[in-house]
């Protein structure tokens, strides 16, 4: 990471934004070619006796069978929970999943070990967290920021919800399995760095209108990250060693961030809100679904552009208050117009992040993924209820300047 772990640990300590922040339960960080050789030392320290090892048939072959040989030989006592995939061979972080990790695993447990990127992470640190055991992270590609923080998102009875659980007590990221990901995943990875771009723009925004609590470290942390990626895009596109480590070090480091406020404010704005609403719309049509940081990377420049195009001219032009807009807002929206208008400005453009993922192998239209333009639309209107406590720019133009009447 770009700081180290004890690093981020100490300023945390140390931090002055008046936020509770969540101790960071991860005891160590391991990203190279050792990392299955010291999560094997980890676990004779912990003396764990009984472990389950939880996968997908494709993460299983990536990484789990050369890690459960590691622990025939260490005789630690494992159990793999394969977790079967839906009809059209997408594995989802859904009731059906969480329940059957419940029911393969033995009560008497010592703890998981999460094998896979986004999705098993999730259903493995929501089932550990209710057994109310440990897991252990070991990530099969850098598609995600959701590795070391502790927010759950799940689909329950089709809705999107993000449920706060628990952070690993570990990550041991094997360098040569996630160089091996598929170039999309590494894509990906960047995609969910680039929409830090406007989840910071967002959150900051939401701190002046609506007191969202916000903390300088955690903007620190995830910016500091989000530049790293972009400093090394041309290794990253190349998917050489030194562009896997920063983009893992980024999403690691960003999933810390998320961890100390334990919430996702830093690093999930509307961008993130469209790509929820687009992943349901997904399930709902039972059509494959396609990666969280491919549809983010596509949904980053969408949400720059509505909000240089749509939102700022018509907020710029408020002469008096809409009626469904209260006094506060009105209030702050008067007193930070200037800032806000510094705030877009500072974002790249549309064309410059697509630029950027683009260089990375990633989609930058919609209709690439197979998210037609109707669906933009509509998302572009609705995606802000999803998560009704973020004041995004989003739900300020939805639901305080466009609702007349
Ligand atoms: N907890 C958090 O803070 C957080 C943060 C970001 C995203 N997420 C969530 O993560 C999920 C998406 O995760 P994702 O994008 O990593 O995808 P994913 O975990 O769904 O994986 C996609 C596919 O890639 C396969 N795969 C993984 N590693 C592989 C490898 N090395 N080789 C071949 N195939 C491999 C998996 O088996 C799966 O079929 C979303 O539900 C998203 O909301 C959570
Ligand atoms: O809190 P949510 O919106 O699920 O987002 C988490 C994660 O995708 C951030 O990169
Ligand atoms: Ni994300």
């Amino acid at each position: 990471m770009n700081q180290t772990l004890d690093n981020i640990v100490s300023l945390a300590k140390q931090c002055q934004c008046g936020h509770h922040h969540y101790d960071i339960s991860i005891e160590q960080i391991v990203v190279s070619h050792e990392a299955f050789n010291q999560l094997a030392a980890y676990l004779r320290y912990k003396q764990y006796k009984k472990v389950v090892v939880v996968a997908d048939n494709r993460t299983f072959t990536a990484a789990g069978r050369s890690l459960c040989d590691k622990l025939k030989n260490e005789s630690v006592l494992y159990t793999v929970c394969l977790i079967q995939s839906d009809e059209n061979e997408d594995v989802i972080a859904d009731e059906r999943a969480i329940m059957q990790v419940l029911l393969e695993t033995p009560n008497d447990v010592d703890a998981f070990i999460a094998v896979g990127a986004g999705t098993v992470h999730d259903i493995t640190r929501f089932s550990s967290y209710k057994m109310k055991v440990p897991f252990i992270s070991v990530p099969t590609a850098p598609s995600v920021d959701g590795f070391t923080s502790m927010g759950a998102p799940l689909i329950i009875r089709g809705v999107k919800k993000t449920i706060q659980a628990q952070a690993p007590i570990a990550v041991f990221a094997d360098t040569d399995v996630l160089c091996q990901a598929p170039k999309a995943m590494i894509a990906a990875g960047f995609g969910d760095m680039v929409a830090k771009y406007t989840s910071l723009a967002d959150w900051q925004f939401a701190h002046w209108m609506a007191n969202e609590p916000y903390c300088p470290l955690v903007y620190q942390l995830t910016i500091q990250s989000l530049n790293a990626c972009v400093d090394h895009m041309e290794d990253i596109a190349a998917g050489n060693e030194k562009g896997i480590h920063v983009l893992m070090d980024a999403l690691l480091q960003s999933g810390i961030a998320m961890l100390l406020m334990g919430q996702s404010y830093s690093a999930s704005g509307a961008e993130h809100h469209l790509s929820h609403y687009w992943e349901m719309e997904f399930l709902r049509q039972n059509k494959r679904q396609v990666l969280h940081g491919a549809k983010v990377g596509v949904s980053t420049p969408i949400i720059v552009e509505h909000y240089q195009r749509v939102f700022w001219p018509l907020l710029s032009e408020l002469k008096q208050r809409p009626k469904s807009m209260d006094e506060t807002i009105w209030e702050r929206l008067k007193t930070y117009t200037d800032s806000i208008q510094e705030l877009l400005e500072s974002l790249p453009s549309p064309e410059r992040i697509r630029a950027m993922v683009e260089k990375v192998g990633g989609a930058v239209a919609p209709q690439q993924l197979g998210i037609d333009p109707l669906l933009v639309e509509r998302s572009l209107k609705e995606a802000h209820r999803l998560r009704l406590n973020r004041f995004t720019m989003l739900y300020c133009l939805n639901e305080c300047m466009l609702m007349e009447g």
